[in-house]
């Protein structure tokens, strides 16, 4: 199918993302920090880049969504995460997880099921990420991923069952599952992973489309959409992963509603 249909459907959750641009509180790495906040600007929100723990808490309380993302850990890092958690969930906001190398060191693997149980909204991983969040062998070299999104696919629903989260898988075709349904997500380019920290970003957008819909499925599938739809326009024309990451900003700022109907959707849910 081309395009998710109802009032969940990506344009209308742009169409009311760029009505009224919310508020984005990322906890993010420090490569991600400026490429996250741009993505967010380029793509309609608002991001704030708020993580110690001394204010972490009250910000999440006036935030639409807050975003949480282990690249960079450390012990600092944690306390605002935790904070932020619930500092959201007191004010009844949606929060979401990138897992990032977390199948990587025991800090991280402890950090990330520690998290985890504090019921993120979204998951969103590359496949070896989300392949060792579900127990599976993992072949993630540090932060890259090295599985493909179809090897994922069946950690990822198990995951999205156990933890009452959405799990959205990225990589050259994108999986997004709440453990019933579930969608492939067709686009992009092949050099976005060749930009660091696009899926850091990715993270992001996805805490402010979650910020206009209550329902996380729909947020996930909106966001990857925009970023498959902004990626492929961006591909056209661009000589490698350097002259692509401008054209990208652009592409995700000029993508409109009607663009993203078009977006390459198809349904992979499974039959009740
Ligand atoms: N080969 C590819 N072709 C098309 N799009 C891709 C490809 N690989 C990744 N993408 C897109 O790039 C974006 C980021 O996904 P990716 O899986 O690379 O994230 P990531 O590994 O977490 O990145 P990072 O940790 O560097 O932020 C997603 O929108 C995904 O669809
Ligand atoms: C390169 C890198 N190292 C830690 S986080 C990060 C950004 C991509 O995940
Ligand atoms: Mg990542």
């Amino acid at each position: 199918m081309s395009g998710w249909e109802g009032s969940g459907a990506p344009e209308h959750l742009l169409r009311a993302l760029r009505a009224e641009p919310p508020l984005v509180q990322c906890i993010t790495n420090y490569v991600a920090m400026n490429i996250a906040a741009n993505v967010l600007l380029a793509a309609g929100a608002s991001p704030a880049m708020v993580s110690d723990a001394a204010e972490a808490g009250e910000f999440a309380g006036i935030a639409g969504a807050v975003t949480i993302n282990i690249g960079t850990l450390s012990a600092a890092f944690l306390d605002g995460m935790n904070a932020a958690i619930l500092g959201a969930q007191a004010a009844g906001r949606p929060w979401v997880l990138d897992p990032v190398a977390c199948q990587a060191t025991r800090y991280r693997r402890e950090v990330v099921q520690m998290l985890v149980a504090q019921r993120p909204a979204i998951i969103r991983g590359n496949a070896s990420e989300i392949l060792s969040l579900a127990g599976e062998a993992s072949h993630g070299q540090g932060v890259d991923g090295r599985d493909t999104v179809a090897a994922a696919e069946d950690g990822a629903r198990r995951l999205a069952q156990s933890s009452g989260a959405v799990v959205a898988v990225t990589g050259a075709v994108d999986y997004v599952t709440d453990g019933q349904r579930a969608v492939w997500i067709e686009g992009g380019s092949p050099f976005m992973p060749m930009n660091t920290a696009l899926g850091c970003a990715l993270t992001c957008l996805c805490g402010a489309y979650a910020a206009v819909t209550d329902d996380a499925f729909d947020a996930a599938v909106g966001a990857l959409a925009h970023f498959a739809v902004a990626g492929a326009r961006a591909h056209e024309g661009a000589a490698g992963p350097g002259s692509f990451a401008p054209r990208f900003l652009d592409a995700l700022a000029l993508v409109t509603p009607e663009a993203l109907a078009g977006a390459v959707i198809r349904d992979a849910s499974v039959p009740a």
